[in-house]
C-alpha cells in the first residue's frame, strides 16, 4: 500500500514519519522544491520526549508531473484549511485521478463538501485528531501530545454496501497505521466526531488568540471563564441541532482539553502571533454558516469570527 501525504507540516510529518517508521511507503508532497529536497537529502527529525528520531523518507513538489504519473492508493491531506484553495482542490483531483481514496484531515468544517465536488467518484474520508504536534523546521516536528486518529465517511455519505475494494483499501490502512503504533479507529460517526472536536477548537483557539494566553491560562480567570461558557453554550446548542450527540460531557470535555494542554500555544493563537491568517472561518466561520442555515441566532460565534479576522494580514 502506498500513501501520498500532501503537506509536510506539523501533522503530515507526524504521520509520515511513524508510518515510514514502520516499513509503509509513504511519499510526502510539499509545496517547495527547497522541503521536499531538504526531506531527501537529510530524512525528517521527529522529537518525541528527548529522543530523536531520523527517518528517511520520500519527498517529491505536489506540482511535479512525475508525482500524478505514479498516484498512490491513498491520498493524505495535512494542508490547512487556509490552504485549500481551488487550485490546490483541482491539483488533488488531478492526482487522484479516480481510483485513490483521499483522507482529509483538518480542524473545522466546510472543505467536505467541496473535497466531494472535485472527487465524484472516489472514497472520500474525514479523519479527525487528538494527537498533537509542532512543526520546528522544514523537516523536523515535535510530537506534543499523543492521542489518536479516527477515519470514516461524513454520515451523509455512508452507504449500505461498500464496495469490496473500498473495505479491503481501509482495512489495510488501519493494519498500516496499528503496525506502526498509531492508535486509530474507523468511525461511522464521523459528523460527531468532527463536532465534537469543533467545539473545543471553537472555544480554545479563538480565546486564547484574543487573549493572548496559552490553552491552560484561559479558564483560571472569571471573566474569561464566563466569556468560555457562553461561547461554549451557543455552539453547543447549533451543534446539536446540526446532529451532534449531547452527551452531557461537553463542558469538561472542554476544560480537560485546556488541562491536558495547558502548556500548548493553540494554532490559532500561534498564527495570529506569527501573522498567518487563521483557520476561524471553517471553525468559528463554519459554525455560523451552520446556525444559517438551521435559521439559528449565532452572534458570538459571528463576532469572534470578524474580530479574529481583523488581526489577519492584510
Ligand atoms: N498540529 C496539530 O497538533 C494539529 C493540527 N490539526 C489540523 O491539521 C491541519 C494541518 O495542521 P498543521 O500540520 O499543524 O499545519 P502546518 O502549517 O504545520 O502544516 C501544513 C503544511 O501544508 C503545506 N502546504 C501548504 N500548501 C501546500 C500545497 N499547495 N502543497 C503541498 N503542501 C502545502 C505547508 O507548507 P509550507 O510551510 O511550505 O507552506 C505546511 O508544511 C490543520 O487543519 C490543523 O487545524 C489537527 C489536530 C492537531
Ligand atoms: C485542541 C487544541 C486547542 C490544542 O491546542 C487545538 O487543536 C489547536 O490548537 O488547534
Amino acid at each position: 500500500m502506498r500513501i501520498l501525504i500532501v503537506g509536510a507540516g506539523a501533522i503530515g510529518l507526524l504521520y509520515g514519519t511513524r508510518l515510514a517508521r514502520a516499513g509503509i511507503a509513504v511519499r510526502m508532497l510539499t509545496r517547495t522544491s527547497a522541503q521536499a529536497q531538504r526531506l531527501n537529502l537529510e530524512g525528517a527529525a521527529l522529537l518525541e520526549g528527548d529522543q530523536t528520531f531520523i527517518v528517511r523518507l520520500q519527498a517529491d513538489v505536489l506540482s511535479d508531473r512525475r508525482v500524478t504519473a505514479s498516484p498512490g492508493d491513498w491520498i493524505w491531506l495535512t494542508v490547512k484549511q487556509t490552504h485549500m484553495d481551488d487550485s490546490f482542490i483541482d491539483g488533488v483531483a488531478k492526482l487522484a485521478g479516480q481510483g485513490a481514496s483521499v483522507l482529509s484531515l483538518q480542524n473545522g468544517i466546510g472543505h467536505m463538501p467541496r473535497l466531494r465536488a472535485a472527487l465524484p467518484r472516489n472514497p472520500l474520508y474525514a479523519a479527525i485528531t487528538t494527537e498533537g504536534a509542532l512543526k520546528v523546521d522544514a523537516r523536523t516536528i515535535r510530537y506534543t501530545g499523543k492521542g489518536e486518529i479516527a477515519f470514516g465517511t461524513n454520515d451523509s455519505e455512508i452507504l449500505p454496501n461498500k464496495t469490496e475494494a473500498e473495505e479491503l483499501s481501509q482495512k489495510m490502512l488501519l493494519h498500516a497505521l496499528q503496525s506502526a503504533g498509531i492508535k486509530a479507529s474507523l468511525s461511522n460517526e464521523m459528523d460527531n466526531r468532527t463536532y465534537t472536536k469543533l467545539l473545543i477548537n471553537a472555544v480554545i483557539n479563538p480565546l486564547t488568540a484574543l487573549y493572548g494566553v496559552k490553552n491552560g491560562e484561559l479558564p483560571k480567570d472569571p471573566l474569561r471563564m464566563t466569556m468560555m461558557a457562553a461561547l461554549h453554550d451557543e455552539c453547543l446548542t447549533i451543534l446539536t441541532a446540526a446532529g451532534m450527540l449531547d452527551d452531557g460531557e461537553a463542558w469538561q470535555r472542554l476544560l480537560m482539553v485546556c488541562e491536558h494542554t495547558a502548556s500548548n500555544e493553540s494554532s490559532m493563537l500561534k498564527d495570529v502571533r506569527e501573522g498567518r491568517s487563521t483557520e476561524i472561518d471553517w471553525i468559528n466561520g463554519g459554525i455560523a454558516t451552520l446556525a444559517q442555515r438551521m435559521k439559528m441566532p449565532s452572534p458570538l460565534n459571528d463576532a469572534v469570527t470578524i474580530i479574529i479576522k481583523a488581526l489577519h494580514p492584510k
